[in-house]
């Protein structure tokens, strides 16, 4: 770190407890640091990080994942935070405006856990209609980033056709439809946008292709009632209203991992999804693994030390393999058993809605899954 982090004899780190494996990448020795320099981590709950921890504790780093806002609200009172590191593909709860105009540096760990969310798409569709398996289906998918992407890799080796939609990159084999055309054209479709709203002067960091309420009555309108929709992105890119109206009229399959008003679920919701899970798509032992790594290279580069932990010598044996599920369809409980996590959600309704402690608590207990090797 170009500044204070390099002259003073200790780092304190303030983390959320729900980064994976964060003694083994965060401590003196991995941070390069001299043996009178120590490193302190205080770790809390995601939701517990706020302005006036920040102010009693003047943490030099600040490391999180989606659930904690990062913007002046939070950092006013403090002038000790330069590294903030998201351990996170999404970065719709960071200010990134905010940390430039006060020097400090923001990482985020992006396409961490792409092969896990394009494996939990699958996994839905394929519990879903099994039959999928031995058809040539259309698979639509909005926003061809890292997740996207990888998702049309599975789909090839499927066999599938792809319809994919993604505004902000050059029309090309694989990003050849409009949207009207990947809502009325496909078998499924699987939203993996990042959640923007609208470029404005107050907000110059926005998308001239907004996503929140991208899929709202109008677009719901566009798909046929067999269609199934997959939203594994952000909650807000669908209106909920909306879909819970779409769903009486149609009877749509609809697996939703993330939710406009997360972390609860009215119960009206939930009870006319297909599978609900909760925000643990990306959450594979790989994935969050992958997450802390880039969060902490990043931090070493910060440094400028050389990182001398890896994801890699953390990793128990994996033997997952993509193409023997794809030999044994009849195998995917064994990869992945979406109905338990589907039925863990649906046990904590009480009094026609999950209450947000109950979802975060399914998420800090979850047991992770195994990403399959492609
Ligand atoms: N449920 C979960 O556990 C997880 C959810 N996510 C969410 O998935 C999102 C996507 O992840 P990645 O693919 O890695 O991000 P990415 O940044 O690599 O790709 C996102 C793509 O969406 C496109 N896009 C933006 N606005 C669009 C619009 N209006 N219509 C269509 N395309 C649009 C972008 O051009 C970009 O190519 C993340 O931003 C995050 O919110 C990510 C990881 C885990
Ligand atoms: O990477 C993202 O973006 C995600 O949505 C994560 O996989 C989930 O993040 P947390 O909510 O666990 O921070």
């Amino acid at each position: 770190m170009k500044g204070r982090v390099n002259t003073i004899n200790h780092i304190t780190i303030l983390a959320d407890s729900n980064i994976a494996s964060l003694d083994k990448f965060f401590n003196a020795s991995t941070l390069g640091q001299a043996s009178e320099q120590a490193v302190d981590i205080i770790t809390v709950a995601g939701r517990d990080i706020n302005a006036s921890l920040l102010a009693e504790l003047q943490p030099d780093i600040l490391l999180i994942r989606s659930v904690t806002q990062v913007n002046e609200a939070l950092l006013a009172n403090n002038d000790s935070v330069q590294f903030v590191g998201s351990a996170t593909i999404g970065t719709d709860h960071v200010d990134q405006d905010y940390l430039m105009q006060r020097h400090i540096t923001f990482a985020n760990a992006a396409g961490c856990s792409k092969h896990s969310v394009a494996q939990y798409v699958l996994t839905a569709a394929l519990t879903l209609r099994p039959q999928y398996w031995q058809q040539s289906i259309t698979l639509g998918i909005i926003g061809l980033g890292n997740i996207g992407s990888t998702l049309v890799q599975y789909a090839n080796d499927l066999g599938w056709q792809v319809l994919g939609y993604d505004p902000l990159l050059p029309k090309s084999k694989l990003n050849n439809a409009s949207l009207e055309q990947v809502l009325s054209q496909s078998d499924v479709v699987s939203l993996h946008v990042p959640l923007t709203d609208k470029k404005s002067e107050a907000n110059p960091r926005g998308s001239n292709y907004p996503t929140r309420h991208l899929i709202d009555a109008e677009a719901l309108a566009m798909m046929p009632a067999d269609t199934m929709l997959i939203n594994s992105a952000r909650g807000p890119v669908i209106e909920a209203d909306a879909l819970v109206a779409d769903i009486e009229r149609t009877g749509r399959q609809v697996v939703l991992d993330v939710f406009e008003h997360e972390p609860q679920i009215a119960e009206r919701l939930l009870s006319k999804l297909a599978f609900a899970t909760p925000h643990i798509a990306g959450y594979t032992v790989e994935g969050k693994l992958r997450g802390t790594q880039i969060i902490y290279d990043a931090l070493c580069e910060k440094l400028a030390v050389l990182p001398t932990q890896t994801m890699h010598a953390l990793l128990p044996l994996n033997l997952f393999l993509w193409s023997e599920l794809k030999a044994h369809p009849d195998r995917l409980i064994k990869f992945y058993d979406i109905q338990q996590d589907d039925a863990s959600l649906r046990s904590k309704e009480i009094d026609g809605q999950i209450d947000g402690a109950d979802f975060d608590g399914l998420r800090r207990d979850y047991h992770l899954r195994r990403e399959w090797q492609f």
